[in-house]
């Protein structure tokens, strides 16, 4: 298979923020998107745990059971609306518009760039956030072996422009602020990568009522289990293993690459930390939103 000419393209600009090159080809397709009040969105920054709860949210559909589920990867049950890889794979778009309702959509969309009828078509919406420090290595492995994205350069230098917002999607610190007021005019359940890592029923139960489903003790221990990080990253289905190399080198860094909080401590020297925090508490000053950074 000869190279695609999106592979490892600089970011494209949309509305002024940073967007992978792939995806914005014909950005129309994702303005004019038409959502479906019975869709429910999970909706995150890049590196957030989006394919822990999707894993979770399609289990939950299934009364807890794979038998139910369908055998198809996660980005066909719960795809990601914006994406596109031209000439190689169908769209996000093209995918969601032959799905039947109910549909579990993702997206890792800044309130700005959503379709125009999102707000009218009352949808349903989780919001999933981690914290800074992790998302950062997070998404720096991630953009080594993600070949949709540029290379990421050092550590050092792709912290700087995490904190400039020089990413896909732009700036984590808009994005989880902004979604988080959102919750104020618009029912969204938005919760924590930590939190989940902390007490996974706990949060699976949130998302059960959420969903509107009423599952017994065993079928939750089921979810707990099958989403855990060992079972998921073994399971081809969800670990994106199935994707070709020319798109996403697991060699370089597996898409399930840890799955824990506080890796970022491997990652940050003291000196970076410090900057980290001061910018950190200029940007997130106007908010109430909090996270924790270990558990
Ligand atoms: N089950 C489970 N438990 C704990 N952690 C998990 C799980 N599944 C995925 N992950 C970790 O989530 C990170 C990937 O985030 P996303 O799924 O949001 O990535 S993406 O934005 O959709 O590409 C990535 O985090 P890092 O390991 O820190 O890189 C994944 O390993």
């Amino acid at each position: 298979m000869t190279s695609p000419d999106f592979i490892r393209r600089d970011w494209a600009t949309v509305h002024g923020y940073p967007m992978v090159y792939a995806f914005t080809t014909n950005w129309e397709r994702v303005e004019q998107f038409q959502c479906r009040p019975e869709d429910v969105w999970i909706i995150t920054y890049p590196k957030s745990g989006t394919t822990w709860v999707s894993e979770i949210m399609d289990l939950i559909k299934n009364d807890g059971s794979v038998e139910k589920q369908e055998q198809i990867p996660i980005v066909q049950r719960v795809p990601m609306m914006e994406s596109a890889a031209p000439g190689t794979l169908p769209s996000g778009t093209e995918n969601l518009e032959k799905m039947p309702s109910p549909r579990f959509v993702k997206s890792h969309l800044p309130i700005a760039l959503l379709p125009k009828n999102f707000w009218e078509s009352d949808c349903k919406i989780i919001y999933v956030a981690r914290n800074a420090k992790d998302v950062a290595v997070s998404y720096y492995n991630f953009d080594r072996m993600n070949k949709f994205h540029p290379e990421p350069g050092t550590f050092a230098e792709y912290l700087e422009k995490f904190m400039s917002g020089n990413v896909a999607y732009g700036s984590w610190y808009e994005h989880v602020t902004s979604w988080w007021e959102k919750k104020k005019d618009h029912p969204i359940l938005y919760l924590f990568y930590e939190d989940i890592k902390e007490d996974p029923k706990r949060e699976i139960r949130k998302i059960m009522e959420f969903l509107g489903k009423k599952l017994d003790e065993e079928a939750l221990d089921r979810i707990v289990q099958l989403t855990s990080f060992e079972t998921m990253k073994d399971n081809s289905l969800v670990n994106y293993r199935l994707l070709p190399t020319t798109l996403m080198d697991h060699s370089i860094s597996p898409f399930m690459r840890k799955g824990i909080a506080g890796d970022w401590k491997n990652y940050f020297t003291v000196a970076q930390n410090e900057k980290f925090d001061a910018d950190y508490e200029k940007k997130m000053s106007g908010t109430t939103l909090k996270f924790r950074t270990e558990i």
